[in-house]
């Protein structure tokens, strides 16, 4: 029988081309949140898969992106950081289209840091049946013929198993580095935060953009009279513009009661618990440039 292998792998990819899905996918729980909206995916996140021939520790990335303002900056140099100790990289490509400047850009950092990586040619269901062998070409020219390559599709779980197998290939032998039921190493605080950021993307679309953080100001046990436990957890969503906070409120805040009632119902699941939500909307003016503004909203740079 082959040797147990252990070691942490990073999926670096562009914006939106399906990292958190194929992650959630991968080790099968919701961990990550997934949204049609770029950009996400803001904090490194570890999932830890856990089988019979190894473990792999994943670690997830914002999108590589050319930088536009601080937090921009952040998200890149986090990106940078997070392949920094790891063992290999899992490089996802959006096969239902070309190569382009933003894969190019990563190649190019990948090559350039010397980092071991697999390319994994995700959301293939979408590139029509007789252009597949085209498709597959322009990759190969565009990777070289060596390059190790998966083809997947990471909401229909196509090419998964394999492609944990190819990764475990590249990983050093070693024992498991965390227990089998641990799978995710986040401070809950990041993740309930994401499950209200979810929402406000998912019900809001481009009204209310990237400029939103949420934070969690307060969580805490409680019972109720019949003695039945529930968490009462107190969230501000903090929003650069007027304009934006009405939105989010919405009509006699019908917006805020829709996002709550979602982000309630995902925070019970993670937690196991019934939860009593209450949302805030405040306004920070340019709270993305403000370095004290973006480590309070948990967007610290990893050293
Ligand atoms: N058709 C299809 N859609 C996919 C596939 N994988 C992901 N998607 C969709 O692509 C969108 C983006 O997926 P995410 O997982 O949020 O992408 P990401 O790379 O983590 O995005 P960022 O956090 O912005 O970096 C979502 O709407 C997914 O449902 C796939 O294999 N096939």
């Amino acid at each position: 029988m082959a040797n147990y292998r252990s070691g942490f792998v990073t999926l670096l990819g562009r914006p939106n081309v399906g990292k958190s899905t194929l992650i959630n996918k991968l080790i099968g729980e919701k961990i990550t949140i997934t949204s049609p909206i770029a950009q996400t995916t803001r904090n490194k996140l570890k999932g830890i898969l856990t089988t019979d021939n190894g473990q792999i520790i994943f670690v997830d990335t914002p999108g590589v992106h050319k930088p536009h303002h601080r937090l921009g900056e952040i998200l890149v140099k986090n990106a940078k950081s997070a392949i920094n100790g790891v063992d290999m990289v899992i490089f996802v490509i959006d096969s239902s289209e070309e190569p382009g400047r933003g894969d190019e850009y990563i190649l190019n950092f990948l090559i350039s840091n010397k980092t071991e990586f697999i390319v994994a040619l995700n959301k293939w269901d979408l590139v029509n049946k007789e252009f597949r062998n085209l498709r597959l070409d322009q990759y190969r020219r565009f990777f070289g013929i060596n390059r190790n390559f998966q083809i997947v599709s990471a909401s229909q779980g196509e090419g998964c198993s394999e492609l944990v197998d190819m990764a475990l290939n590249f990983l050093p032998e070693g024992p498991k580095l965390y227990g089998e039921e641990t799978i995710c190493d986040q401070p809950l605080d990041n993740l309930l935060s994401d499950l209200v950021r979810e929402q406000v993307l998912k019900n809001t679309r481009e009204e209310v953009p990237h400029s939103v953080a949420v934070k969690i100001e307060k969580m805490e046990e409680m019972k109720r009279k019949n003695g039945k436990v529930f968490t009462a957890i107190l969230a501000t969503i903090i929003v650069e513009r007027s304009t934006q906070k009405g939105i989010l409120i919405g009509k006699k805040g019908s917006m805020l009661k829709m996002i709550g009632q979602s982000a309630r119902a995902n925070m019970s699941k993670l937690i196991d618990c019934p939860v009593h939500l209450e949302l805030f909307v405040k306004v920070i003016p340019n709270w993305r440039k403000k370095e004290s503004r973006l480590i309070e909203f948990g967007y610290e740079e990893d050293f």
